[in-house]
């Protein structure tokens, strides 16, 4: 795909102070050129899930006509979810530099109110992904939804003095609500703009309230996990240049037996002394491997132990 060579910018939502004219003025983007060295090529994930989320993106890159014939606006949600190190953070960029795109970096927790959501959603460029990282930490989205439903079964006991607490909370605005945000992903940023993305990543994919993440608002969910034999071989060409070693065959037993992130074999390759050679290197994630295994054994020996004491 073609990708024109043009300045790309990561916008950060942030309130800056004008202190020189004694108010506070709130700029509600700030941007930074954007460069990180993420690609498609660099990610370490099943090849077919590539492919199948390049093609994915490529497909909506390409979609205009697509898009206004079902009269749907031009918008895609990706949700993506799975274990801290295993690359979210990292696809984000890759989408970025693969689209050309600029990247909206949303951060929930510094955005007072559902009115100020509006106007950051609304200063958002054609042609960019707006992410929300970390969204079960960003708000309490399921707190809140079920907080309200404990309100509406409050209401239906005692209607009186739910409608005194109601008048006594109506004067607080100073949040940004799950309703506030399924609004404007599903009403205002639908009716405005167009080719834009928007990403939530999450650790924790099943603390999210469903209304948050279905089809539709977000349209596909992929899972990021563990290291496998094919993610290990893209992270030792980028970390060693190597293709093929005999020591990949007991690496692949490992992961095949074992629970590592990419980050952390990542970091096991990482040459650490000068000069450096790659027999090393992968010794060194082997060691490491094998000492996660020998962890995760005790652990489900610990396990057993306690339930069996406990029953
Ligand atoms: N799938 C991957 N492919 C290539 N590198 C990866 C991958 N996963 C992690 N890394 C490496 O680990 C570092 C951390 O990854 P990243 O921040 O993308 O993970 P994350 O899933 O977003 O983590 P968190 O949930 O903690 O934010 C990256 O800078 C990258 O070097």
């Amino acid at each position: 795909m073609k990708i024109e060579n043009r300045q790309r910018k990561l916008y950060t939502n942030s309130v800056t102070e004008n202190s020189w004219s004694g108010y506070q003025s709130k700029t509600m983007w700030s941007h930074v050129i954007f460069e990180h060295p993420s690609t498609f090529q660099t990610l370490a994930i099943d090849p077919l899930k590539k492919k199948e989320i390049v093609d994915d993106l490529i497909t909506f890159s390409k979609g205009k006509g697509y898009y206004a014939k079902v009269g749907k606006a031009w918008k895609r949600g990706y949700l993506l979810y799975g274990p801290p190190g295993t690359g979210k953070s990292s696809m984000v960029a890759a989408m970025a530099n693969l689209l050309d795109y600029d990247v909206y970096d949303l951060e929930l927790t510094s955005v007072n109110n559902n009115n100020e959501l509006k106007k950051l959603f609304t200063e958002v460029s054609n042609k960019s992904i707006i992410v929300i990282e970390d969204i079960d930490c960003s708000l309490d989205l399921t707190g809140q939804r079920k907080e309200e439903e404990k309100k509406e079964d409050a209401k239906e006991k005692n209607p009186i003095a739910q409608m005194v607490k109601s008048e006594e909370n109506s004067g607080d605005n100073s949040k940004v609500t799950l309703s506030g945000l399924l609004n404007f992903i599903d009403g205002l940023w639908s009716s405005c703009g167009e080719e834009r993305l928007i990403v939530f990543t999450t650790n924790h994919v099943n603390k999210l309230d469903p209304a948050l993440i279905r089809r539709g608002r977000m349209d596909k969910h992929i899972e990021l996990s563990y290291c496998c034999i094919e993610g290990f071989k893209v992270l030792a060409k980028n970390y060693l240049d190597l293709d093929s070693h005999p020591l990949f065959e007991t690496i692949q037993s490992l992961l095949q037996t074992t629970q590592m992130t990419p980050a952390d074999v990542a970091e096991n390759l990482t040459p650490k002394v000068v000069p450096w050679d790659v027999e090393t290197c992968l010794n060194n994630l082997i060691e490491a491997l094998k000492k996660v295994k020998e962890e995760a054994r005790l652990k489900t020996e610990e396990e057993s132990k306690s339930k069996t004491y406990g029953s």
